[in-house]
């Protein structure tokens, strides 16, 4: 089987056409969305997404403004910095970039902000409203993820409501951004789920579970975590890893997924690269969430939590 390559580049590439097309109409209202980003230390993968997002915001027209904290930052200046952002009134939406420093706690900046700001829906209350499927926005990288599927299962001829409730959907990775509201979309979509994680994988149970997969999403940071050993023929299999390794020879940093590409290729009905899968979706849709905070703080219609279980667009 050789499996199809999903397109990310393409996706992105029609929902920011959409994109710019609901921002030209706000400009006509006199608003202007603004994404903040907050980054503290140096990660690889943090400035690659930080320098993603300041180039669409620009080209989108979107104030943009970054907080660069030093790695040593203190919690109390890491919460000014964050409350400063979330009493700017050009700030629409505010994007704490993780790794975060040890003595700095996510979940004590995530709480300062307005939900209304907290585009990443870490906020307890955006959490919360995520798992009670009455979102006010979905984490930009798991959205990604699902609007990837969504697309493909369409395309192909599917009802993706049809395949979602009679698959094993299998995630890898817990984190509060990716993982877990992926668990949470998957159970949304009436998918059977199963969360995996480094206990799975110490455990000895990881391998057992990816080979059930009809669905498989991977957002580990582990290159090559799961070859094609590890997966069924067939297998739809959606990697989100972002791993930058360093081309011995050249010494150049370039980014990888969790997955063995060639191996689950070889065996996957479809597949999502890395680079150019969820990738590029992801800073279009954390532009989108900043455009519907830009439209909430202007209090237009359409941006407050969903009075109906919630289906991605697109
Ligand atoms: N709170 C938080 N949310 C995040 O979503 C988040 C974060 N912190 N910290 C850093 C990571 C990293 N990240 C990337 C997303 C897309 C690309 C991306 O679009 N990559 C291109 C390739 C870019 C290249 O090769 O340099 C692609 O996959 O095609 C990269 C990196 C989001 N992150």
């Amino acid at each position: 089987m050789v499996a199809k390559i999903i397109d990310g580049e393409h996706y992105a590439a029609d929902l920011r056409d959409q994109l710019a097309v609901e921002i030209a109409e706000l400009a006509r209202q006199g608003i202007r969305p603004g994404l903040a980003t907050v980054m503290a230390g140096e990660g690889y993968a943090a400035r690659a997404y930080e320098r993603r997002l300041r180039g669409l915001a620009g080209k989108l027209g979107c104030h943009y403004v970054c907080e660069a904290l030093p790695e040593n930052v203190t919690e109390a200046d890491a919460l000014a910095a964050v409350g400063k952002l979330d009493a700017d009134p050009r700030v629409s939406g505010v994007l704490v970039l993780r790794p975060l420093p040890r003595q700095v706690s996510e979940v004590a900046l995530y709480r300062l902000l307005d939900p209304v700001k907290d585009i990443e829906a870490v906020h307890p209350v955006n959490a919360g409203l995520l798992t009670l499927d009455r979102p006010r926005y979905i984490p930009s990288t798991p959205a990604s993820a699902f609007h990837m599927l969504d697309r493909y299962l369409r395309e192909s001829g599917r009802d993706p409501q049809e395949v979602y409730a009679r698959s094993n959907m299998v995630l890898v990775g817990r984190s509060n951004n990716v993982g877990k509201p992926a668990v949470i979309l998957g159970l949304n979509r009436n998918a059977t789920v199963l969360s995996c994680d480094v206990h799975s994988f110490k455990a000895g149970l990881l391998y057992s579970h990816t080979a059930q997969a009809d669905i498989l999403i991977i957002a580990a940071g582990m290159p090559g975590l799961v070859t094609g050993e590890h997966v069924k023929p067939g297998v739809i299999a959606i990697d989100v890893g972002i791993n930058p390794v360093e081309e011995p020879r050249t010494g150049k940093v370039r980014l990888v997924g969790d997955l063995d590409f060639a191996t689950v290729a070889a065996k996957a009905e479809a597949i999502s690269p890395v680079p150019g899968g969820v990738g590029p979706i992801t800073d279009v849709w954390l532009l989108r969430n900043t455009v519907a905070a830009a439209r909430a703080a202007a209090g237009l219609p359409g941006t407050e939590p969903e009075q109906r279980p919630h289906r991605l667009a697109g």
